[in-house]
């Protein structure tokens, strides 16, 4: 009795963080057409950009949904040894780690033909005899998901039935994405079996788990391991927490995931990955990983210095708007981004510019995960021009042919301050789209001038002015 009422509890934890993940998911109040351009509004639509919950397991998986290739990152990996005085190494091709033949062809068949910057040192730490624990963090999209698979197929006996690779992942839905990657870069390794251990896979009682392989969240894994004794901990040799920084922001992961470490062995190897480093993460890496090895490759970092900048001076929304539209032409010689501050501005905006025969597609965040993943693709395809999106929605997404930028509402955070980050984020360009941009900012009203103004003089480049009523002056700022 008492051992199921605390599977129950922790069913119900993890049913309440994943349903938190899945927030935006479920409220599937817009129905947009294949064009992701309709627009309806619903009870959510006056939360402002920043008030909107950052869901970071969404744009987790948005990110990993909309990536087909390694984002580039032209900075120097920071290895910390945990033994200085070892030799540091590092390699420039698969074939350098001595793989076994089935898993060389599997990385290949990938399509990769060398390591990424940070599977250059990653992959020779975590396959270095005797095995080392490693924490490591670089930005989505860097490769660590690909090195940690390949680090877990390498140290697996396919000839043991038993669970040896243990990997938790904050929701459902991303230990999915993993586990398609396992089941790539094995695919000439068919003796090596997969099991996700996530809600809703029930499994009969007393049975033992044969894959060797399991990827889940942390609530089910831990009732794997412990109560339902699926899975035998002691037997674990290599221990992944992905996405730590998405889990730690989860309610219960972090306890769930420290108390499955404690079953481990002591010899198991630690592996930890995650996008971004705060305090909280770090503290996190600290208690699961004993005497790490350290990986850190630092973001590449963002300029306005190829960026013309201007700003429109309106008096209120409706002349915004007809501002855009006498723009149109011009920005659209590019692709373009309009960013609003609320879901119920972009609803407004995409339909109005439907309605004058513009295609534009509509990034909202109360589209499921898969619908905005899908706008962004055709977007990038080139399908639409023009992206109506608010900032949560966009961050962290990158559309390298985007050129033109327009912040139809400057970007502000909670207390109303210019929140010059996200601004920087929405209009500069890394060293990798070196290309000239175009940012055109819209002002409304005294405040949003002094905005813009504080904008301005934190990035210490002059933002000018530009009469959309100009046709030549519309015409300059085209070409
Ligand atoms: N060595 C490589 N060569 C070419 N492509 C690679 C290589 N490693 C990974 N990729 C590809 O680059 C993309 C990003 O890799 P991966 O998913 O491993 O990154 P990540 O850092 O884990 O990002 P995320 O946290 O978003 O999953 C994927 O499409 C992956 O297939």
């Amino acid at each position: 009795m008492a051992t199921d009422s605390w599977a129950l509890a922790v069913d119900e934890q993890e049913a309440a963080a994943e349903s938190l993940s899945n927030l935006h998911l479920k409220e599937e109040k817009i129905k947009p057409d294949a064009n992701g351009t309709v627009v309806k509004t619903n009870a959510n639509e006056e939360k402002t950009d920043e008030e909107e919950k950052e869901d970071r397991a969404a744009q987790s998986l948005l990110n990993k949904l909309i990536r087909s290739n390694l984002v580039d990152n032209t900075n120097q990996v920071e290895v910390l040894q945990r033994d200085p005085s070892s030799p540091l190494y590092s390699v420039k091709s698969f074939l350098e780690l001595r793989l076994k033949p089935q898993l060389l062809q599997g990385v290949y068949a990938m399509g990769f033909n060398r390591p990424s910057k940070i599977q250059e040192n990653a992959l020779p730490l975590m396959l270095a005899e005797p095995s080392q624990n490693l924490i490591a963090q670089s930005q989505s999209g860097t490769g660590k998901t690909a090195a940690f698979v390949l680090a877990m197929l390498s140290q697996v006996e396919p000839a043991n039935k038993y669970p040896q690779c243990l990997c938790l992942s904050p929701t459902y839905e991303l230990a999915l994405q993993t586990g398609k990657v396992i089941e790539q870069m094995g695919k000439f390794y068919p003796e090596l079996k997969l099991a996700y251990a996530v809600r809703g896979n029930k499994l009969e009682r007393g049975q033992k788990i044969s894959e060797q392989i399991v990827i889940g969240t942390p609530g089910t894994v831990l009732d794997w391991c412990s109560k339902l004794k699926f899975i035998d901990p002691k037997k674990i040799k290599v221990f992944v927490l992905d996405e730590a920084d998405v889990m730690i922001a989860t309610q219960g992961h972090q306890d769930q995931s420290i108390r499955i470490q404690r079953m481990l062995p002591r010899n198991c190897q630690m592996l930890l990955f995650s996008a971004t480093f705060e305090d909280s993460v770090w503290q996190f890496a600290q208690k699961v990983v004993p005497d790490p090895n350290i990986i850190k490759l630092k973001r590449e970092e963002e300029t306005l210095d190829t960026i013309k900048q201007y700003y429109v001076l309106c008096s209120n929304r409706d002349e915004k708007f007809q501002a855009l539209c006498n723009l149109y032409g011009a920005i659209t010689i590019a692709q373009a981004m309009i960013f609003c501050h609320t879901r119920k501005t972009a609803s407004w905006l995409a339909a109005e510019l439907s309605k004058e025969g513009h295609q534009v597609a509509l990034l909202s965040g109360e589209m499921m995960v898969e619908q905005r993943a899908a706008v962004i693709e055709r977007f990038r395809e080139g399908k639409e021009k023009v992206l109506v999106t608010t900032n949560v929605c966009a961050r962290g997404i990158d559309v390298e042919q985007v050129s033109v930028v327009i912040n139809f509402d400057l970007p502000v955070d909670k207390d109303g301050n210019p929140d010059n980050e996200t601004y920087l984020h929405r209009i500069g360009r890394t060293g990798r789209f070196g290309k000239r941009g175009l940012a055109v900012n819209m002002v409304d009203s005294k405040h949003s001038m002094n905005i813009l103004n504080r904008i301005q003089e934190h990035f210490n480049k002059k933002i000018e002015r530009l009469d959309t009523d100009d046709l030549d002056e519309i015409e300059k700022i085209a070409n």
